[in-house]
Parts: C-alpha cells; structure tokens; sequence
C-alpha cells in the first residue's frame, strides 16, 4: 500500500512540501496550529505567494472542483497521527529573541503534540533547519513520549528550496540529504523520493549530525559568497573599480562560479540571516567557536551594506539628513517572486531612512500586506510610477522583473529629482541616463 504522508507547519516550507507530495502520488494530510492557514489551504490557496503553489493546491486540495483530493489539512494532532506513515515536520526555527540562538520551541511543541498521540508505527522526519545535535535529543525526547514506543522513529532531512523556485526545486531537487538510524527509515525515505531519485537526483545518506550540519553549512557557505562579493564591492568603491565586472571575471573560473556573486544591498530573509548566527551560537556550545568566527564578518559585511545604502540615499539629497526629503523605495520583499518580508534588507533600509526623518513611498508587487504589518508607519503606493511621483531619490531595493521593465521616462516626468540609486545592480545604466537620470550603483563608483 502506498504511503501516507503528513506534513506538520504549512508556511513556506511545509506548504510547498505537502502539495509537491500529492503531486508525487501521495495521500497527504497537512496541519498548522495557525487557522488563517489551514482556511486557505482548505479553499485551495496559497497561504504566501510562491509562483505556481496554488495551481499545485487547487490541483490537490480535496473538495476543489477537479482535484486529485489527494491533499487534505486539519488542526487535529489526532487525526494527523491516526493518518501518517511518515510524519514530516517544517515548523519555523526562528532566532531567540535578543540572542544569536536558534528558539527550538516551535520544533518541541510539534513533536511533542505529534509524539502523544501517536499509535502506530512511523516515520517522523525532520525538515526544519536546527541546530546540530537537535536530532540526537528529539529523538530520545520521542521515544519517551510516543506511546507506541520502539516503532517510533525519527529521521533528519534538510530542505535546500529557494523561495521563488520553491515548487520546481521541491519536485526537482539538487540532492536529497536524509540524517537517518536504521535501515527502515532509509527505505521510507527512498520511497518517498521514488520519483527524484529515478530522475537521478543524489541521495545522500548521513548521520543526523552531519545531515544537521549539510544544512547549516551550504546556508553559510552561500551567505559568505554574497558577502565575499560584498566586501570587493567595498573596496570597489575604495579604489575606483567596478564590482560587476570583477565578478563576471571572477565567475568563468569554474572552480568559483557566476552564482551568488551579485553585490548590492546583501541577504536577508527568514534563513541566511538567522542560520549563520544560530550556526555560530551552536559552535560556541560545542567549543568550535573559532571554527566560525568568519561568520561574524559575513554578518557584518552583509548588515554594512544596508547602511551604506541609506548613506548613498542621504548623500543623493543633499548629504545632510533626510528631513522634508522624499524618498521611492521599489522593493519591499527580501527577494523577487516572494512576498517574504522577513529580514528584509529593502526593508530595513526603509526603515531606517524614515526613522532619520525621511518621507518613505514603498511600492513591491507581491510584499505590501506583509511590508505594512512590519512597517504601518511608513507610506506605501499602489504602482512604481505613484512611489516614484515627487520623489527626491528612487531606490531599487528588489530586483522584481517589473522594475527592470520601467519606462525612466515615464517615471522621470514625475520624480522631483532625477536621480536612481541601484541596491541590486541590475538595471540598465544607458536606459536611466538616456532618459536624463543620474545613475548610481552599488560597488561601481565608475559604472
Ligand atoms: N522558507 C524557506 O525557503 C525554507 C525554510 N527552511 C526551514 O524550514 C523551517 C520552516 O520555515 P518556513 O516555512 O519559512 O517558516 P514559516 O514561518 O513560513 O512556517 C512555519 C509554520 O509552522 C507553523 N507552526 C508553528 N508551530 C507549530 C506547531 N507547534 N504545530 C504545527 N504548526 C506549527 C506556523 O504556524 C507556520 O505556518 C525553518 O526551520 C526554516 O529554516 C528550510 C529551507 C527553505
Ligand atoms: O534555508 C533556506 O531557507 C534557503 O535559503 C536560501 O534561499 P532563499 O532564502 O529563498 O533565497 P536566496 O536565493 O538564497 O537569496 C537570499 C538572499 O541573498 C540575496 N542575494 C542572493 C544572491 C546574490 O548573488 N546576491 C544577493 O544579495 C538575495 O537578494 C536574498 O536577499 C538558500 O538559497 C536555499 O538553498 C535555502 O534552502
């Protein structure tokens, strides 16, 4: 009999990870303890944006008209663990409040309420991104928890999806990384990712610690990539040189590669961020905190950018302060084709720019609700155009497909001021000046 499947937290990760499962041909029960969740799942909607999920959904969700009703979603743990073979969990593992520290709360609290009520043998996976070791106590804390005891198991296996490729990259993955203690559980997890592996995707078979830290580490590995261009963006702008170019030629060395080498106003979002410092706050328990003391430039790097994006900003209207100076940001989400606003650093430089007096006007296409709850105080516009309308200086802070297709025309005869600071680095220099703006970028003193 084919498996079933449960997915435990239905954000980002849990949300795509349930519909991509009914799309491979398995019976799916998903659960939130967030009722606005559930709702929208339950009619067949994407709970965030995430190009192509909800197709997936109305394609999956039982009770939609044409569905496989393969895909179902409740509140009840009971049900939820009546249900499922295998039992994945995505609850957030965000950063402690005030501390470096990854808060394991969420990931307790679903197990521990999955783990009582459990009565039959099966698979709990985990998918969030935790502290190494947290594999090695959850599975001790379920084994004491779970009345079916010994026929309880847990398994790790990180995601690596993107936000914005979530759906593609969750049915097409790069590798499949399982943390795993018996033979069994590698079985489950083969049949689960029968499909990927027949398309030739590794799978990869740890222990639960080094299946943890494979997570930890290509999100610091990338993180510290952005930051090393970052950094030459600095120097960049020291000595006169063009960062774009630099890394252009840096990227035909195969051994380093295009990817990831795009400077401008950093990473953000719900994971880089906060997996690097968790990672270090992890090594310091464990003594290796020298191991990862480069992170800490990574971050720092990274946060420098943001404000020297606000400094560029303040320097373009006058090099004084902000006060009765209006400021277009275009660009609210920490990325294109997300409406994540977490950690935002379009965001952030909003942020601060009104903080220190300025008249902020934000427009993104898909991150407004969220923009608004983070950030009520600050001004937001219904177009580009109604943003950039009797600005001082336009800021591109997210490199949405739609701000790279403007008219500078258009949006020229209704800025107060011409001039276009480019926290991305992909704009097109010649468009923005033919149409009479002063065009400026990040790391490209010259450009
Ligand atoms: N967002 C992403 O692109 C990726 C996220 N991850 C990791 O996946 C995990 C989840 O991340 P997101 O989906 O972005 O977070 P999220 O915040 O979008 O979703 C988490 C969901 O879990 C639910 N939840 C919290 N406590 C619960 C409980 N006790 N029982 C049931 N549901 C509960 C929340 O209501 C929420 O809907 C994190 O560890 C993250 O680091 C890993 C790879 C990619
Ligand atoms: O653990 C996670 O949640 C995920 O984190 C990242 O995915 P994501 O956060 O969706 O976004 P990325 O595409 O990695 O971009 C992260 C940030 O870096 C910035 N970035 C990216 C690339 C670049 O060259 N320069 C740059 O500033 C982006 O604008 C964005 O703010 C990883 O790429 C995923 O593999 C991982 O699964």
């Amino acid at each position: 009999m084919a498996l079933k499947i449960t997915v435990i937290g239905t954000g980002y990760l849990g949300a795509t990870h349930a519909a991509a499962m009914a799309e491979l041909g398995f019976e799916v029960l998903a659960l939130d303890v967030a009722k606005e969740k559930i709702d929208a799942l339950r009619a067949g909607r994407a709970p965030m944006y995430e190009p192509g999920l909800e197709e997936l959904l109305r394609r999956h969700v039982s009770g939609i008209e044409g569905s496989s009703g393969r895909l179902r979603v409740t509140m009840d743990w009971a049900e939820i663990a009546d249900f499922g073979d295998v039992h994945f969990v995505c609850v957030n593992t965000p950063q402690k409040q005030g501390e470096y520290a990854c808060d394991m709360s969420y990931v307790e609290s679903a197990m521990d309420s999955l783990a009582k009520h459990l009565g039959k043998a099966a698979l709990v996976v985990g998918k969030s991104t935790v502290p190494v070791g947290s594999a090695d106590r959850l599975a001790a804390r379920l084994a004491e928890l779970a009345p079916a005891g010994g026929e309880v198991e847990l398994a790790w296996n990180p995601e690596f999806l993107r936000e914005g490729f979530a759906v593609e990259d969750t049915l097409h993955p790069d590798r499949i990384v399982v943390g795993v203690r018996s033979e069994r559980a590698e079985r489950l997890l083969r049949e689960v990712y029968a499909s990927p592996i027949a398309e030739g995707t590794p799978f990869v078979v740890a222990d639960f610690a080094t299946a943890e830290l494979v997570k930890t580490s290509a999100n610091s590995f990338l993180a510290t990539k952005i930051s090393f261009i970052n950094a030459m963006a600095e120097v960049c702008e020291a000595a006169g040189g063009d960062v774009a170019t630099l890394a252009e030629a840096l990227g035909h060395d195969e051994r380093i590669g295009r990817k990831f080498l795009r400077a401008g106003i950093g990473f953000g979002g719900g994971c880089l961020p906060k997996d690097i410092r968790a990672f270090m706050a992890r090594a310091g328990e464990l003594g290796a905190d020298q191991a990862l003391t480069f992170l800490r430039e990574v971050d720092s790097v990274n946060m420098r950018r943001r404000g020297h994006m606000v400094d560029m900003a303040r320097e373009a209207v006058g090099g004084e302060s902000f006060l009765g100076k209006r400021v277009a940001v275009l660009g609210a989400t920490f990325k294109p084709d997300s409406d994540d606003v977490r950690d935002s650093p379009a965001l952030n430089v909003a942020g601060q720019i009104h903080l220190q007096g300025g008249q902020v006007t934000v427009y993104d296409p898909k991150g407004m609700d969220n923009a608004r709850l983070v950030f009520p105080t600050l001004g937001y516009a219904t177009s580009a155009l109604e943003a950039v309308r009797g600005a001082d200086v336009v800021l591109h802070l997210t490199e949405w497909r739609e701000f790279r297709d403007l008219d500078p025309a258009e949006l020229g005869a209704v800025a107060s001021v011409r001039t276009v600071l480019d926290g991305r680095n992909v704009l097109d220099p010649a468009r923005w000046r033919d149409a009479g703006w002063t065009y400026r970028a990040m790391g490209r003193p010259n450009a």
